[in-house]
């Protein structure tokens, strides 16, 4: 029986959202933006030399199609990272998001079937970014006399800027972006990890509440000038408010296995089995689902660090360096497909490291179909996807 491997690319996005001019990166709007055109074009211009060199090299998302789908979504010049714009390999299309977010929950649960149907509450670009009342309820959650931060920042800036505060104090940094939520930062050691989590577990129905989509728990370690994050981030987000794409798999008896942030995503709803991990750990977990994931499954993967490591970095080399791992190590993966079984390839916004400021930008994402050759899918949206994916199955969809 055919499975359905759906796996997001955390932020690949390429460009031409008609809604871009409603979204923003301080105060300039994301009109333009396009993270892999951007970085596309600063490969082959040899800026972006770090770590690698020269045009950008994606082999495998080219054969199935990547620039078709950016000149589709941009309606403009084909790009490409080896000018190639030889016929794909399976279906490939652009998909534009309804949701009214550019941020990882509303873009997964869209391309789970499930747009939507609130606004987020965002909090102000201000100083404080909080209310009163939710900054004291969060520090006498975690028995501290206040909070650091309550602003919007850079996660990485913010505990350069005041992680030595908060290893004096005690007191808890908390911060939030151009996302719907609400971060804390603390050091797992004179802290604790176990406490921050504890934290962010007892703060988020209260955020939720406030339509804040995630409270997110971002540890750190190390001294004064050399403070980093670890990898024991968690997201505690808003249940998803209706069936995904994962429900309709398992009404229908099967199998879903989620791969990476999918579970937090999510707050595991549909899901049988959670495997996590760095990106290279995820690699390898979704090596093992192409080789033992049962028959009809669907196996659902984030990868995230496009977005984590790079994106929000504005780190140009970093992501093309990332984006030609992930390609060699995806079309290895392609290849070992079995009959019937179809990999979709997509993303759930952009994040140009190319733009102004640290946050995602508004984009139209690429719908790529190893395994499902046919006609081109054209411009569609993202709940199409599970659609698809659920046609694959020979689930219903609803
Ligand atoms: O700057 P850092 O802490 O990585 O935060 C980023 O990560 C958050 C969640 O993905 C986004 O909202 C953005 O603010
Ligand atoms: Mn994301
Ligand atoms: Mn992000």
């Amino acid at each position: 029986m055919a499975r359905a491997f759906l796996v997001v690319m955390d932020s690949v996005g390429i460009g031409g959202a008609p809604d871009a001019d409603q979204f923003f990166n301080g105060d300039v709007p994301d009109t333009g933006a396009n993270t892999l055109g951007h970085i596309m074009a600063a490969c082959a211009a040899g800026q972006a030399e770090e770590g690698r060199s020269g045009p950008l090299m994606i082999p495998n998302l080219e054969r199935l199609g990547m620039s078709r789908a950016m000149k589709l979504a941009t309606g403009g010049a084909a790009g490409g990272a080896n000018g190639s714009m030889t016929e794909p390999q399976g279906a490939w299309g652009a998909a534009t998001e309804v949701s009214r977010g550019k941020d990882t929950p509303s873009g997964h649960w869209e391309l789970a079937g499930l747009p939507v149907p609130w606004d987020w509450h965002y909090f102000p670009v201000a100083r404080p970014a909080f209310p009163a009342e939710l900054s004291a309820f969060v520090a006498e959650t975690a028995g501290t006399e206040g909070i650091l931060g309550d602003c919007h920042a850079s996660g990485t800036a913010i505990i350069s800027e005041l992680g030595q505060r908060h290893v004096q104090s005690g007191w808890p940094i908390c911060y939030t972006s151009a996302d719907s939520v609400f971060q804390i930062a603390a050091h797992e050691e004179s802290f604790g990890l176990q406490r921050l989590l504890d934290l962010c577990e007892a703060v988020a129905p209260k955020l939720h509440e406030m339509k804040v989509g995630r409270v997110i728990a971002r540890p750190f370690v190390g001294v004064e000038g050399d403070f980093s994050r670890t990898a024991n981030r968690r997201d505690f987000a808003i249940t998803p408010p209706g069936p995904v794409l994962m429900n309709w798999v398992q009404d229908a008896g099967r199998r879903v296995y989620a791969v990476g942030k999918i579970g937090d995503i999510f707050s595991m709803q549909g899901i049988d089995a959670l495997h996590k991990g760095d990106d290279a750990t995820l690699m390898g977990h979704l090596g093992d689902l192409v080789e033992g994931a049962v028959d009809g499954s669907l196996t659902f993967a984030n990868f995230v660090e496009f977005d984590s490591l790079f994106g929000h970095r504005r780190d140009v080399s970093g992501y093309a360096r990332q984006l030609e791992w992930f390609d060699a190590e995806i079309g290895k993966l392609i290849d070992r497909l079995g009959a019937g079984d179809i990999m979709v390839l997509t993303a759930d916004h952009g994040n140009d490291p190319t733009w102004v400021g640290t946050d995602h930008t508004r984009e139209r994402v690429p719908v790529l179909v190893a395994g499902m050759p046919g006609p081109a899918l054209g411009l569609i949206g993202f709940r199409d996807v599970a659609a698809l994916v659920a046609d694959h199955l020979g689930v219903a969809s609803d």
